[in-house]
């Protein structure tokens, strides 16, 4: 098993570069499915297991899939099978992205239902809703969701009851190749959808609206292989900023973009950090003593679910008491256990969590509980006393590259392990 070993104490300083945004490249990659003509050339692709999950899903359904130097090129020309099985949804949820793109190429499309995960049961109500209303027979059983149309997709009127951001995308997807306009009311507005209609529009589709509350999309007959990068890792860069913070150091994360991360600026500007727009990035300096404040996640452009665990690290170490209050995911609370295990003072109360940042944290044995978590657990470890040891770093490697080298390069006194090599690292120190 391999584990991640950070010694707290370090201040961190320099410059650390983002990548590509995980939650960006997925849907592109759905997305460069509805291309019947000409290859799609995706620039700024970061390593990353979910990536590799996704274009294996891709090779199974018959398109031809190069990943080399951070481009991926897709060449789905040929006649793409209709079905994504459970293989490939168990092991990333995001792999029902591709459903929209098969129904409106195939007319066809059958995916494994992807079930809960650590941070809440996440249901795909609204995605079927919204291919129901484009003419679709959805059918659930057998663990399988089946959908198919007769003819093309028509164009619909489709209000979401919460701004889901994988429904928006999947609809907004499906309706590129319908015919007649679909109108997506209440739909998600983070960055990563804009990003997405960014590419469609490139491959000949018609999204206007991406990044507002409604959505239209007029459907075309055929969309093409286009070339596109993706934008940077808010959420990365926003890990890196609490890095940054936690430590009280002074770290530029290039890349990072201001107008992505405007709450996340705002909060941590609340609790006294210094946070600087610089031509490349953000640089951010970390003060002597940290407020503590309140938060609340929400869909885009509100504080978003995916650095509450990290911001939970970083209020651990504020002077007074926070509260944060989670209302995207029901129960994304599941690394507040670890936090404990690491002396953490922290109280669950509904959907709440009341933190008392007044304890020193203290080294411990800690499982990654999902991704984000993984990253605040390592987060605390930066402060921690002795030496804190996250294992489950499967998830980690979902929404990370290097995570471990990059903080290394920062100064902080970090190494990753295999317990094999571990445990004859001890037997050798005893025998000899
Ligand atoms: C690959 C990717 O981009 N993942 C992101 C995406 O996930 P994802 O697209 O799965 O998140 P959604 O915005 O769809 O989900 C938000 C909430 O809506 C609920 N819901 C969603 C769809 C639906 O049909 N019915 C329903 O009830 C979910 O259970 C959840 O409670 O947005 C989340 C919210 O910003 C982020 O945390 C994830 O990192
Ligand atoms: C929850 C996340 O991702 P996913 O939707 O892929 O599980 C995340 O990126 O924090």
């Amino acid at each position: 098993m391999e584990k991640i070993i950070v010694r707290g104490g370090r201040k961190l300083n320099g410059t650390v570069k983002v990548e590509g945004a995980k939650n960006a490249v997925l849907p592109v990659i759905a997305a460069s499915l509805l291309a019947s003509n000409g290859k799609s050339f995706i620039n700024e692709v970061p390593t990353l297991s979910d990536v590799y999950t996704i274009n294996e899903v891709l090779r199974y359904l018959n398109a031809e899939v190069t990943f080399e130097n951070n481009q991926i090129v897709v060449d789905a020309s040929r006649e793409l099978k209709t079905e994504a099985p459970f293989e490939y949804v168990r092991k990333m949820r995001a792999s029902v992205l591709v459903m929209g793109s098969l129904l409106a190429r195939n007319g066809h499309a059958r995916v494994a239902l992807p079930g809960g995960c650590a941070i809440g049961s996440r249901p795909i109500d609204q995605h079927l809703k919204g291919f129901e209303a484009m003419g679709a027979i959805v059918k659930v059983g057998n663990g399988y969701i089946d959908a198919e149309v007769k003819g093309r997709l028509r164009g619909a009127k489709v209000y979401m009851d919460f701004p889901s951001v994988g429904a928006t995308e999947n609809i907004m997807m499906a309706a590129t190749l319908a015919e007649g306009t679909t109108i997506i009311e209440n739909c998600a507005k983070e960055p990563e959808i804009v990003d997405l209609a960014n590419f469609l529009n490139a491959m000949g589709a018609k999204v206007r609206g991406a990044g507002t509350g409604t959505i239209r999309i007029e459907g075309v007959t055929e969309l093409h292989g286009a070339h596109h990068s993706i934008i940077p890792d808010r959420i990365e860069a926003g890990t890196f900023m609490v890095a940054a913070a936690i430590t009280g150091g002074n770290v530029l994360v290039q890349g990072a973009v201001p107008e992505h991360l405007s709450s996340l600026i705002a909060k941590m500007e609340e609790m006294g950090v210094t946070i600087i727009e610089e031509k490349d990035g953000l640089r951010v300096i970390g003060p002597e003593k940290l407020k503590a404040i309140d938060i609340k996640t929400m869909p885009h452009p509100g504080f978003p679910t995916d650095m509450q665990s990290q911001m939970m690290a970083l209020l651990l170490r504020a002077q007074g008491t926070s509260m944060i209050t989670e209302t995207v995911f029901e129960n994304r609370f599941m690394h507040v256990e670890e936090f404990r295990r690491m002396n953490g003072d922290i109280k669950i109360e509904g959907r709440s969590v009341i933190i008392n940042g007044e304890s020193q944290l203290q080294g411990a044995e800690v499982a990654a509980t999902d991704l984000r978590a993984a990253a605040a657990l390592i987060l605390s470890g930066l402060v921690a006393e002795g030496y804190t040891r996250v294992t489950e770093l499967k998830h980690l490697d979902r929404g990370y590259v290097n995570f471990h080298q990059k903080l290394s390069a920062l100064g902080a006194d970090i190494e990753r392990i295999n317990e094999i090599t571990e445990s004859l690292v001890e037997e050798a120190n005893v025998n000899f």
